[in-house]
């Protein structure tokens, strides 16, 4: 949809409020979303008592924003899908497992950098 308001910062805040709407339906309506929302909570509170450096807190904050950012790309391409293509294609079905293969490998990659981060915290902890 193009906005032609004449208003430049009214544009910006109603672009700004259209992608708000966008992370509020899928926290809505995305379980898989709430579940990375979740354990990323987890995880900053895990760095909060691990009291991490600058560097670790970045590497931190950028990997929880790829899976989440993975997942909300993921939810977009799934209903984009559902919306073009609602019978069963093979095509479809290409799209949709590509786009679920970015989340998985943005998890993958979060849980290797969790260990990597948090392991040798917790190995020091319990010897
Ligand atoms: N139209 C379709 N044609 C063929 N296969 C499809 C189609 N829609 C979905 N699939 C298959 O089902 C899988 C799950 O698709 P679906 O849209 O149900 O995602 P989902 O279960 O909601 O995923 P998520 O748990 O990530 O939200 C796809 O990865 C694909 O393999």
């Amino acid at each position: 949809m193009n906005l032609e308001l004449n208003d430049d910062g009214k544009k910006r805040s109603i672009g700004f409020s259209f992608a708000w709407n966008g992370l509020k339906e899928v926290t809505r309506t995305e379980r898989n979303f709430r579940i990375h929302v979740i354990v990323a909570v987890l995880v900053v509170a895990a760095g909060l008592l691990s009291q991490l450096n600058r560097l670790e807190w970045a590497i931190i904050i950028l990997t929880i924003g790829l899976v989440l950012v993975a997942e909300i790309t993921n939810t977009a391409v799934e209903k984009m899908m559902d919306y073009v293509k609602p019978d069963i294609h093979p095509l479809a079905k290409t799209i949709k497992d590509i786009a679920a293969g970015a989340v998985l490998l943005a998890a993958i990659i979060a849980v290797i950098v969790g260990l990597t981060i948090f392991g040798p915290i917790a190995y020091n902890l319990l010897n």
